[in-house]
């Protein structure tokens, strides 16, 4: 089956979140085991990641450094993003495979997505990135113009303009990758967001993409049978957090519209996930949410919350 795995920050951080080389390396590397287990299984595997709590520390060090070195755009921020999780997951995975005795090849696709100009989300930020604060440092922040948003018991956290994603603009190179049998890795953290410019150019723009709407927009476009969204939780819960919580197996499309609907799933964490896997199962695919650890149960069982594309 074609596969596209979308691994969420805490497949790429440490456990206390943090974001420290050292943390992000054994995280990564420890993804990689079940990755590399599910293409042994003879899958074909197209991963994505997230990127926030990384471009989110990229953004401080424009702040902190302003006055030495030429702050760069969000859209540079997430490039670079791109660079070095692509850069470790090929590290981590050829690896992992080896150690298997899968004879597979890997690449990590620099990778640019599409938005619209007037897209609404530029006008209102939502996507939380980096570091959390409390509030009076957080408010210091406000003060000079950014835009911060209280994230429950963890604290603060800064919230940048997110835009719906529209075309994964590498769709035509990871399918030739595809066919030729490599593992690929791209657009990470939801991919470098650009707009047309009114002569058909392209030119970034600031803002950060939510990588799971745009999992399920590249696993659309590459004919993906099944989307699984994997991150630190089990299932996608109903009453999440309170005595009554029900954790959701398989599911109809309609029922989790409905859950969706009536709240159930937080917006920045839960809630883009399960707004994902709908849209891909409306395209016709399933859709898995679930840990890191069952990614290749996902795929093969039915373990998670399941979204099955509705029979016609
Ligand atoms: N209804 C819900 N069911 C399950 N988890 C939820 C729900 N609402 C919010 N969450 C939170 O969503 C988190 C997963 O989202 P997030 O931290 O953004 O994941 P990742 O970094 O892996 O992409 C869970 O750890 C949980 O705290
Ligand atoms: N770009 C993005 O959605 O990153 P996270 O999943 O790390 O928030």
């Amino acid at each position: 089956m074609r596969v596209l795995v979308a691994l969420g920050g805490n497949a790429m951080t440490g456990p206390d979140g943090s974001a420290a080389p050292q943390a992000q390396w054994e995280a990564i590397r420890g993804a990689m085991e079940h990755v590399a287990r599910l293409v042994e299984a003879g899958h074909d595997v197209v991963l994505t990641h997230g990127n926030g709590p990384q471009v989110g520390n990229i953004l401080v060090k424009n702040e902190l450094a302003a006055h030495v070195v030429p702050p760069v755009p969000l859209d540079w921020c997430g490039a670079q993003t791109q660079g070095t999780i692509g850069y470790m997951i090929l590290v981590a995975l050829e690896a992992a495979l080896a150690r298997r005795g899968v004879d597979r090849k890997v690449a990590a696709i620099v990778s640019r997505t599409l938005v619209d100009r007037d897209d609404p989300g530029f006008a209102r930020p939502t996507k939380p990135i980096g570091r959390y604060l409390p509030l009076a440092q957080a408010q210091k922040l406000i003060d000079h113009g950014e835009t911060w948003q209280d994230r429950g018991e963890k604290g603060w956290r800064r919230v940048v303009p997110s835009p719906e994603p529209l075309e994964v603009l590498e769709a035509h190179t990871l399918h030739t990758l595809l066919d030729a049998g490599y593992v690929v890795t791209a657009a990470g953290g939801g991919g470098i967001p650009v707009v047309r410019t009114p002569d058909g150019d392209l030119e970034g723009v600031d803002a950060v993409i939510d990588k799971d709407l745009t999992a399920a927009l590249l696993a659309e476009q590459l004919h993906a049978d099944v989307l699984v969204i994997a991150t630190d939780v089990p299932h996608a819960v109903l009453g999440y957090g309170t005595p009554e919580a029900r954790p959701i197996g398989r599911v109809g499309l309609e029922e989790m519209e409905k859950y969706a609907a009536e709240g159930h799933f937080a917006s920045g964490s839960m809630g883009p996930k399960v707004e994902a896997a709908l849209r891909f199962a409306r395209s016709g695919g399933r859709s898995v949410i679930t840990t890191l650890h069952q990614i290749t149960e996902a795929v093969e069982g039915d373990v998670g919350t399941v979204i099955d594309a509705p029979r016609l």
